[in-house]
């Protein structure tokens, strides 16, 4: 309902400490004598800063104690019996009969006084708070039984360095222990994550390439078989592109979110590399053949649409309310009973995990050599010298 005059300006998402700053002082204000102009401004500016909408009724009391501050009582026609809004409002202001000016203002510096308070001690908490310390790369917060793990990397597009593997293989093992019942993987920025950070090929001292190889691929199949034995339910919250390993590992998640900005390409031959995180076989299976080739040999780039449409994503969004409308999703979720959720994610999985292990374990031998072919060398050295983009 669109209220004109005392809520006509009505913005929820103002910071909290002007909020509480506002409340304290409309609350000293309620505890002297009688309410002044100047306080009867400053509860319409704290109308505004409310960050939970007050609802219809109390938005009515507003307008119609405003209106009897600002022009006394009612002197218009009711509007006619079609007019609604303006009926309900004319109706409220109509009730207060001869109410003094004074008592109107009053009532109104109380009423949002009142609010005022309730809202904040209602706020959310701001995420600094909540988060888990311990992470460079990562932020962890844990809130509504939702374990968030978020990349953070927004100028590098979230690139995966190898810290950052280790620190989402840490941040897993600890959720699979709290208390959340669903675990929530996204990225911080305009991109979801560019895949693997190719700086991680760059860091090699001479010689040394077959060794940092091997090394690569026993931290590659950890990292994937994380994913293949997470015991509750994960869900991927897509907020942008895609590139790569962030992108093969989606076959392991539960529920795939994503923005309708999001895109999802895997140039593996491009990059003189080769399909990982189980892909070659989670792909096919889920999109069948014919498309899975042409993601995972042929670097075909999907929007997110199109990989709804195949089967890799759950359900596409519009950005401008995707984070509403999953958070608002996912809240509800995670009130399910999560025994029984966990249960049946293990009844699903535990089928397949051992062929998952053994997939995971030839497609890291397999890139293990690939990492040492001229032709990854090449794309790689090509990405920094900016003669190739994806
Ligand atoms: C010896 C062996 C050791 C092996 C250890 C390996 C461990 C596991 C490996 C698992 C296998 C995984 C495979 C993959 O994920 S393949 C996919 C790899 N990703 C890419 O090839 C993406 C490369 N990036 C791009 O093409 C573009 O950056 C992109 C299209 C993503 C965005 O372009 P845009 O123009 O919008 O932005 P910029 O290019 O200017 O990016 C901003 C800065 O971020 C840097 N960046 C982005 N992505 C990466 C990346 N993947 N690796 C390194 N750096 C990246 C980019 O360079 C910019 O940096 P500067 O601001 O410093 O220039």
């Amino acid at each position: 309902m669109a209220l004109a005059g005392a809520v006509r300006c009505w913005r929820p998402g103002a910071g909290p400490s002007s909020l509480q700053m506002q409340a304290l002082s409309l609350h000293m204000s309620k505890t002297a004598m009688g309410a002044s102009q100047k306080d009867f401004e400053s509860a319409m500016n704290q109308v505004k800063l409310l960050k939970k909408d007050p609802g219809n009724e109390v938005k009515l009391k507003l307008y119609a104690l405003y209106k009897q501050t600002t022009e006394g009582p009612c002197n218009t026609p009711r509007p006619g019996v079609f007019d609604l809004i303006n009926k309900a409002k004319w109706d409220a202001w109509n009730a207060l009969g001869n109410l003094p000016k004074e008592t109107a203002r009053q009532n109104y510096v109380d009423l949002v006084s009142d609010l005022s308070s309730s809202d904040s001690s209602s706020q959310v908490k701001p995420e600094t708070d909540r988060k888990q310390p311990g992470y460079e790369t990562l932020v962890v917060t844990s809130e509504d039984s939702i374990t968030k793990i978020m990349m953070n990397r927004p100028a590098k597009k979230n690139a995966l360095t190898i810290q950052m593997y280790r620190e989402i293989m840490l941040a897993l093992e600890a959720a699979s222990k709290d208390d959340s019942t669903i675990i929530v993987l996204t990225g911080n920025g305009d991109y979801y994550s560019s895949g693997n950070d190719l700086m991680n090929f760059m860091n090699t001292p001479p010689g040394e390439m077959e060794k940092e190889a091997k090394n690569g691929a026993i931290l590659l199949r950890d990292f994937v078989g994380c994913f293949i034995d997470f015991p509750k339910p994960l869900v991927a919250v897509i907020n942008g592109p895609a590139v790569g390993i962030s992108v093969t590992i989606l076959g392991l998640f539960d529920l795939v979110y994503a923005s309708d900005r999001a895109t999802f390409h895997t140039p593996f031959t491009h990059l003189g590399q080769s399909p990982e995180g189980c892909s070659s076989y989670t792909f096919p299976k889920i999109m069948g053949q014919a498309k899975a080739a042409e993601m995972l040999m042929f670097g075909k780039k999907l929007t997110a649409r199109e990989a709804c449409a195949q089967g890799l994503v759950t359900e596409v969004f519009p950005d401008s309310t995707f984070q509403k409308e999953v958070w608002t999703r996912l809240k509800a979720y995670s009130k399910l009973p999560r025994n029984a959720l966990h249960i049946s994610k293990q009844s699903i999985r535990n089928l397949e995990k051992e062929k998952l292990h053994a997939v995971n374990a030839e497609e890291n031998s397999v890139l293990q050599e690939r990492w040492l072919s001229d032709e990854c060398m090449n794309a790689v050295m090509s990405f920094f010298s900016r003669k190739a983009k994806l």
